[in-house]
């Protein structure tokens, strides 16, 4: 897994590099400014870099000079009405004293809007240095419209460490935001480049190394005072490895067993998904309590699970039965179509006080999201997987609020209820009940479809099963979800994407753990 960071650990690290190690703040912006150059060089015609007067806008002077001193045509726009930085300053003072020409457009007179238009579209490579990672507010005025106009032109958009506008801290948009055709960024990811909204608007993300102390380092071996240091990780191919291996000499016994419990009337196809899912995972033997009408259909279609057939659990005999399973099972995934009727509310009621490692899907969140008697139940071994409707009856918030702060929703909802949530959404955030965030980087727009979200919590209960890490079950299980599903989309495009693809390329994932 690789970390990313929010701004304010960004600065956290530019802080100990420059005050305790003794790197210069120059040096290191020099080397900033070289990697966008060498982007950049002779690719474009005209470069227009557009400065504000932090150290973002200071890296984007130093830019300007590169450029002009490999002698390209180069101008420099200050859209700041501050002096701005030590840096800032001495940038400028040299960019000037070489020759560079430079746009005072709030200073000059006879500058409107209709010039800066015309400015825009007259180079074809724009250079974002407005505003890096010290945004801390919402950008409004001349910052808003000049950002409106750059992103009205056709021209190219190079940004400087992250778009301006975009909150690095969690991917919010602050007011508006610059819509990048590339970004380069330096030393670690920050998280608004990776979760969205923010993600939308970075282009390609490139991430360059400019000679900051190690990262790890910094955060075992150094304090801030005001800074609480959070454990934020992408998944990368590299973690498969953290997928168990088989072993040769083995029994469906020794790769667990797990109690689906999926499917009411009409709705058997969320158990096959969620028990096919599980196998293909590699689980040793899948159990699915389902309502007995399913039975014969699901035997028909998934011969290899054993099933358990309840009508109404009212009945003390049916009660026990399930309770039986409950106990001889490792673990439980409960949800897919399971509906929010009497017979669900005991099954989750039951599912929460095994105490056992469940994923909690689809049904069963809108059965805890109805009555606070079952919030209050969950524990550090439930796995909650709600999209954003789900989410917004649980936690009882407009979606749109949920989907404009996804991250911080996710890591709330964890630090409150100590369980981990895995909040789906087209980069989907995990909060586990460890104290670790990850935000899934696999996956595409074909796997919004019906029987996707049943596909991902057999995938998570058949790593349970299997014995994956307990802590890595709920990342690593979405980050194999979303891979399955760009195999699928290799294959089929994502229109025609099904789940059934996305469970048949389970596999795919697997064959590339093992040629890792
Ligand atoms: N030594 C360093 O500190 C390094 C800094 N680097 C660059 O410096 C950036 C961070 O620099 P700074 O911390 O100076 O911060 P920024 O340059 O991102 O911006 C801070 C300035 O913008 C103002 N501001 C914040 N939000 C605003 C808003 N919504 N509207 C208008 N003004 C707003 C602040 O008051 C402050 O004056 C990084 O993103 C990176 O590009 C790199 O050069 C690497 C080295
Ligand atoms: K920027």
């Amino acid at each position: 897994m690789e970390r990313v960071i929010t701004g304010k650990e960004a600065k956290f690290i530019d802080e100990v590099t420059i005050n305790e190690i003794g790197i210069p703040s120059l040096v290191l912006m020099e080397k900033a400014a070289l990697c966008v150059f060498n982007e950049l060089k002779n690719n474009y015609y005209n470069y227009l870099i557009v400065c504000g007067s932090g150290n973002n806008g200071a890296d984007g002077v130093a830019l300007a000079r590169m450029l002009y001193q490999n002698g390209e045509n180069v101008t420099v726009l200050l859209i700041s009405k501050s002096e701005g930085t030590t840096e800032f300053k001495l940038q400028l003072d040299i960019a000037r004293k070489i020759g560079v020409e430079i746009i005072d457009f709030v200073n000059e007179d006879n500058l409107d809007e209709e010039y800066l238009e015309e400015l825009f579209s007259a180079n074809d490579c724009i250079v974002d240095a407005i505003l890096g990672i010290g945004l801390d507010r919402q950008v409004s005025g001349l910052y808003f419209d000049i950002i409106g106009m750059i992103n009205e032109c056709d021209s190219d958009v190079y940004a400087i460490d992250i778009p301006s506008g975009i909150c690095a801290d969690n991917g919010e948009i602050l007011g508006t935001c610059i819509n990048a055709t590339v970004t380069v960024t330096f030393g670690e990811y920050k998280i608004g480049q990776i979760a969205y909204p923010g993600k939308k608007y970075v282009g390609e993300l490139i991430k360059k190394d400019i000679g900051f102390l190690d990262t790890e380092e910094v955060f075992a071996n150094y304090e801030s005072e005001d800074l609480e240091i959070r454990d934020n990780y992408i998944i990368t191919s590299k973690d498969l490895e953290l997928i168990p291996d088989r072993i040769e000499r083995s029994n469906k016994g020794t790769y667990g067993k797990l109690l689906v419990i999926a499917g009411s009337k009409d709705m058997s196809g969320a158990a096959f998904f969620t028990g096919m899912a599980a196998y293909r995972m590699g689980a040793g033997l899948v159990n699915i309590v389902t309502s007995y009408e399913n039975i014969d259909v699901l035997k028909d279609k998934l011969p290899e699970a054993v099933f358990t057939g309840y009508n109404d659990l009212r009945d003390e005999c049916e009660y026990s039965k399930i309770a039986e399973a409950l106990d001889k099972y490792d673990c439980i995934v409960i949800g897919p179509g399971i509906s929010t009727d009497d017979n669900s509310a005991i099954l989750v009621e039951m599912a929460l006080e095994s105490g056992k490692n469940i994923v909690i899907d689809a049904d069963a969140i809108n059965v805890i999201a109805s009555d606070e008697r079952y919030i209050e139940k969950l524990h550090e071994n439930c796995i909650l997987t709600p999209h954003m409707g789900e989410m917004s009856r649980l936690i009882k918030r407009d979606i749109s609020e949920i989907s404009d702060s996804p991250f911080e929703m996710a890591t709330f909802f964890r630090d409150t209820y100590n369980t981990t949530i895995v909040l789906k959404d087209a980069n989907t955030i995990i909060a586990t009940s460890r104290g670790d965030n990850y935000i899934n980087v696999s996956g595409n727009e074909g796997m919004s479809t019906a029987g996707s979200g049943d596909v991902l919590s057999g995938i998570i209960g058949g790593l349970m099963c299997i014995g994956a890490n307990r802590d890595i079950v709920a990342p690593l299980g979405v980050y194999i979800h979303g891979l399955a599903g760009d195999y699928a989309k290799e294959k089929l495009g994502s229109a025609s994407l099904m789940a059934r693809d996305i469970l048949e390329n389970i596999s795919e994932v697997l064959m590339m753990k093992d040629n890792l």
